[in-house]
């Protein structure tokens, strides 16, 4: 299994509980979406998965280890595997195209800057960028931006892709080459895990979908055993 939780608690304070008893797992090269209302715990529960936070009680396991039990050295290790695109894509603002990407690489020493410069020319191709990679985000689209923003997090081929929210405003052309890319990342091995509440989005694609209410887990998606019969 890539991401297992077990009977996992999450509170940011003393009486306030965002995640209650959260169990499930992903398998390794699964695509699976995070769904439920505003509020409902997705971005909660991804910071688990990439070691933002750790459960109050309970484990996250990735790839076999324990989140919480990792050092502060170890630590860098997980997050390096696993590729993260927020909400607000969290671009450098006077960083260009090509180095918001090259920025990625550099911070885990990945290869000389000709390396670097390959692999970043590579994945902005992928993603029809190439044209732009002198520009700051602030003279890109919504679209643009979000592009980037995976191109970022894809660029070291992680093993598993976060996506939050990642087509909230953009339109259905948009949307759906953004689905495109995470699904050509996932035919390449990497486990995503996508949180939306864009019903369309999840109804075009058909995969599993985790369903969170109130910070309690309403439907793992798994299939049970009696509907396998
Ligand atoms: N840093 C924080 N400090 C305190 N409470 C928080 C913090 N972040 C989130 N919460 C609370 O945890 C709960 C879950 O929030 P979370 O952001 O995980 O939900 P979400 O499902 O991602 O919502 P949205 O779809 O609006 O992004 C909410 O009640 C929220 O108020």
């Amino acid at each position: 299994m890539m991401i297992q939780f077990h009977n996992v608690f999450l509170a940011y304070q003393k009486d306030a509980t965002a995640l209650q008893n959260i169990s499930f797992s992903v398998a390794k090269g699964e695509f699976v979406f995070l769904t439920g209302p505003s509020g409902a715990g997705k971005t909660s529960l991804l910071r688990l998965i990439y070691g933002a936070l750790t459960p109050s009680r309970g484990q996250v396991l990735i790839d076999g280890q324990n989140v919480s039990r990792l050092t502060s050295s170890q630590l860098p290790f997980l997050r390096r595997s696993i590729g993260v695109v927020f909400q607000d894509f969290k671009l450098l603002q006077n960083r260009t195209v090509f180095e918001n990407v090259a920025i990625t690489l550099e911070v885990q020493g990945g290869g000389s800057p000709a390396d670097i410069g390959k692999r970043v020319m590579h994945i902005l191709r992928q993603m029809g960028m190439e044209n732009k990679i002198h520009l700051t985000p602030q003279r890109l689209s919504g679209g643009e931006q979000q592009r980037v923003a995976l191109a970022r997090a894809l660029v070291n081929d992680p093993k598993i892709l976060l996506a939050d929210e990642p087509t909230g405003n953009l339109d259905d052309a948009n949307k759906m080459q953004i689905m495109n890319i995470f699904k050509e990342a996932n035919v390449r091995g990497t486990t995503v895990v996508v949180a939306t509440h864009d019903r369309r989005l999840i109804e075009h694609a058909h995969y599993r979908t985790i369903r969170l209410q109130h910070g309690e887990l309403s439907d793992s998606g798994e299939v049970r055993s009696e509907e396998i019969q």
